[in-house]
């Protein structure tokens, strides 16, 4: 059985349960638990249906939630108003927008981020979640983005068994080959939103999730500089900038991270990660490297992330000469049951010593491909064998939506409407998704479409006031917020 399961409330049992660890029971009506803070269980937001928590970091809960119509699974996260100021949030919000148009393989982008007050929790329809009023001390910053499975100590878990590394060397591949395909991609990752000059600001094993064990994504841009990260990620320059966050000066450290601090926290990452999943004569050579990333003067270190990535990616094409039975003498980790599958293998250093709290159980990575190269997602066939109706062409467009697929939602949703142009919901779909694709003055007349069908939907409102600040015309945004609030409350 899942462990997370026995947290969660029978369906019907009628009891109210919140999703922290352990669970309890909430007062009626109660939505966040005002003991800890998590959200209840099976709780709506919009189309999304909260199932379960998936962890706690520094600034809030994640959770686990099911897209209703499509049954996609997405991660939700909330961080409450004491975690940061309006301002840094609107920042945030532009900068996950910004780091989702880079469009990189490995940066999980965040398909909505939107304020959120558990006050006004009524289950709307679509996907930008409700605006709440200004002031309210239930605020949250709620972000929505693809579920992906697997946790770096999955990978570590799954390095460190035998049998995993005697199959990595029939496929052809080695575990040094397998660390170092990883860390190029972060590093890709990084370097592609440093071009943009953004930083990540915590790159924290939390944020770095595996779609397979060959396919990385690093998560929170954006949002991971809202708070600093706990050492051995936080880089020295940050210290000051880390601690006036602390007393209450989140700006301070949102302005001081900067690639070369990013380049510091991967440096730490990989010094956590090489020794568990490396034997010493394969990882040693990269120390030197490592350290001048680690230099306490930023100046010190490489010029650029790239860099310090071309040099490991030298040094590890070398051959290393190993007697077969010194290879891969496994780390002995206290408490770490080395399992045949990686589901089985419950703690590695990287649910230790970080500051933060993962309740969540471990979630089983899919098995470990044949083949090379893992896609993260199956391409879902756009042309189906019957006809397909309206209804089905739009449930379609949600699950690709959810896949983050967006130019095969679009064509989902467009035939929809080429069948049924009368369904606000399609075009209120494809609005979100021309917004997804940051092309907003499609998303626009699609919002309007739908809004001239149904005049009355506040989502509608609100999710054309979202494209209306994109498109800098934050007058007639706030119009619309306002005829939302007035909707809702009519
Ligand atoms: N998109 C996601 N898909 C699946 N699991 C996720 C996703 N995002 C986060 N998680 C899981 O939820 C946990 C908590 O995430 P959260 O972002 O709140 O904190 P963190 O990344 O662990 O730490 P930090 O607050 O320092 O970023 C993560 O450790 C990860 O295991």
């Amino acid at each position: 059985m899942d462990q997370n399961t026995q947290y969660e409330p029978r369906a019907g049992s009628g009891a109210l349960f919140c999703l922290g660890h352990p669970s309890h029971a909430l007062r009626p009506g109660e939505v966040i638990c005002s003991v800890c803070g998590a959200l209840a269980a099976h709780t709506t937001l919009g189309i999304y249906e909260v199932r379960k928590l998936l962890g706690t970091g520094r600034s809030g809960h994640a959770y686990q939630a099911i897209h209703q119509r499509s049954g996609q699974p997405v991660a939700i996260k909330l961080f409450p108003a004491y975690t940061a100021n309006p301002e840094l949030w609107e920042a945030a919000r532009r900068e996950v927008r910004v780091t989702t148009a880079l469009r990189h393989n490995s940066i999980l982008s965040v398909f909505s981020c939107s304020t959120w007050s558990s006050e006004q929790l009524d289950g709307g329809s679509g996907a930008h979640f409700e605006r709440s009023s200004s002031g309210s001390t239930n605020l949250y910053l709620l972000t929505l983005c693809q579920y992906i499975p697997g946790a770096l100590r999955h990978f570590v878990a799954y390095l460190q068994n035998s049998e995993n590394q005697q199959a990595i060397y029939q496929q052809g591949g080695s575990p040094r080959a397998l660390v170092m395909h990883v860390l190029q991609q972060i590093g890709s990752a990084l370097t592609a939103a440093h071009a943009r000059g953004l930083a990540h600001g915590a790159l924290v094993p939390g944020n770095i999730l595996f779609s397979s064990y060959e396919r990385v994504w690093v998560a929170d841009f954006g949002l991971a500089r809202l708070q600093p990260p706990p050492a051995p990620y936080l880089a020295p320059e940050l210290y000051m900038a880390a601690q006036a966050s602390q007393q209450g000066n989140a700006q301070a450290y949102w302005n001081a991270v900067s690639a070369a601090s990013d380049q510091y926290m991967f440096a730490a990452l990989c010094q956590q990660l090489l020794p568990q999943t490396l034997p010493a004569q394969e990882y040693e050579p990269l120390l030197p490297i490592l350290s001048r990333a680690l230099h306490p003067k930023p100046e010190r270190r490489y010029p650029s992330l790239q860099l310090l990535i071309q040099d490991m990616v030298t040094l590890t094409s070398r051959p290393v000469q190993m007697p077969v039975s010194q290879q891969f003498k496994q780390p002995q980790i206290a408490g770490t049951r080395l399992a045949a599958t990686p589901s089985g293998i419950s703690s590695s250093s990287f649910d230790r010593g970080s500051g933060r709290r993962n309740s969540a159980p471990l979630t089983p990575l899919p098995a470990f491909p044949s083949g090379p190269l893992t896609p993260a997602l199956p391409a879902t066939p756009i042309t189906p064998a019957m006809p397909l109706t309206p209804a089905d062409w739009e449930k379609r467009g949600d699950k690709l939506f959810t896949m983050r697929e967006y130019d095969e939602a679009l064509k989902a949703y467009h035939r929809a409407i080429e069948i049924n142009a009368g369904k606000a919901s399609i075009w209120l779909a494809l609005g979100d998704t021309y917004f997804a694709l940051e092309r907003y003055k499609e998303a626009l007349m699609a919002y309007e479409q739908a809004m001239h069908i149904n005049p009355n939907d506040p989502q509608i409102w609100l999710n054309r006031g979202t494209v209306l600040d994109a498109l800098g015309r934050h007058q007639e945004a706030l119009d619309c917020y306002d005829r939302a609030d007035q909707l809702r409350s009519s």
